[in-house]
């Protein structure tokens, strides 16, 4: 289980507020208005942003006060978060070891997730030298071998067309599967949200809503929400 325990942070006149509880293993869509918190939710979840009061717990262990890099937590932004002066298979060994010396064995598994992904052979080509769903596809290589129990994605695929994008939430599904991890995705689509996740915390205002199913969220969507899916 995430928990959000008394969750309160202040960010000049903006005021975030969570109370509630994500079960693990649960693939959730955060969704609400440009300026309602979205962003800032994940930021406390990755460790970037400290509450100013409450807790964060995740299966009973405080983790509100870990830094980032020490949290069971994996954050997928737009920009994919890939070096460009590094190849694919740096890109993704940094999620094994920041300095990259691997060992034999974990050089192994990187060209193992390269492939579970549908990237073998492109080892050691620059991030520039690929399609955006190849990019997608280094980035979620790197989540996929890290492992971790939270995953928080922020609008990841926003930039793919729609095809793409849908090849990119089936495979992040396979991954969310292998992995049993807990899925955080930000998203404006909400057809996103109906096809990836079956629960979806509203975000209006400041306020964290607990998760709710996701179709009868859309379908009935209270005012606050009504009015931004137009
Ligand atoms: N560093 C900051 N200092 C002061 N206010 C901030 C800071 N970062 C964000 N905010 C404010 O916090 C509020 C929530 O921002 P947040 O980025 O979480 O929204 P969001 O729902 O992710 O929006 P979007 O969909 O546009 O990305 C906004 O009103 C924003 O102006």
């Amino acid at each position: 289980m995430l928990d959000f325990d008394g969750i309160r942070v202040t960010r000049g006149s903006f005021t975030l507020s969570a109370d509630l509880s994500i079960p693990t293993g649960a693939r959730v869509a955060v969704i609400g208005a440009s300026g309602s918190g979205k962003s800032t939710l994940l930021s406390l979840v990755g460790g970037f942003l400290p509450p100013d009061r409450g807790r964060i717990l995740l299966d009973g262990q405080d983790i509100t006060g870990l830094p980032p890099g020490q949290r069971p937590v994996s954050t997928l932004f737009q920009d994919q978060n890939l070096f460009p002066h590094l190849t694919v298979a740096q890109n993704v060994g940094l999620g094994l070891r920041p300095d990259l010396r691997l060992s034999n064995p974990q050089h192994a598994r990187v060209t193992q997730v390269l492939a579970e992904v549908g990237l073998e052979g492109m080892e050691t080509r620059k991030p520039a030298n690929l399609s955006g769903g190849q990019q997608s596809r280094v980035a979620l290589a790197r989540v996929l071998l890290r492992a971790r129990p939270v995953l928080l994605l922020d609008e990841p695929f926003a930039a793919l067309g729609p095809a793409l994008k849908a090849e990119m939430l089936a495979l992040l599904g396979r991954i969310a599967d292998q992995t049993d991890a807990t899925v955080l995705m930000v998203t404006h689509d909400p057809d996103d949200a109906r096809s990836f996740a079956p629960q979806t915390i509203l975000v209006d205002g400041g306020v964290v809503h607990a998760p709710a199913p996701t179709g009868p969220l859309l379908d009935n969507p209270p005012p606050g929400l009504r009015a931004y899916l137009g």
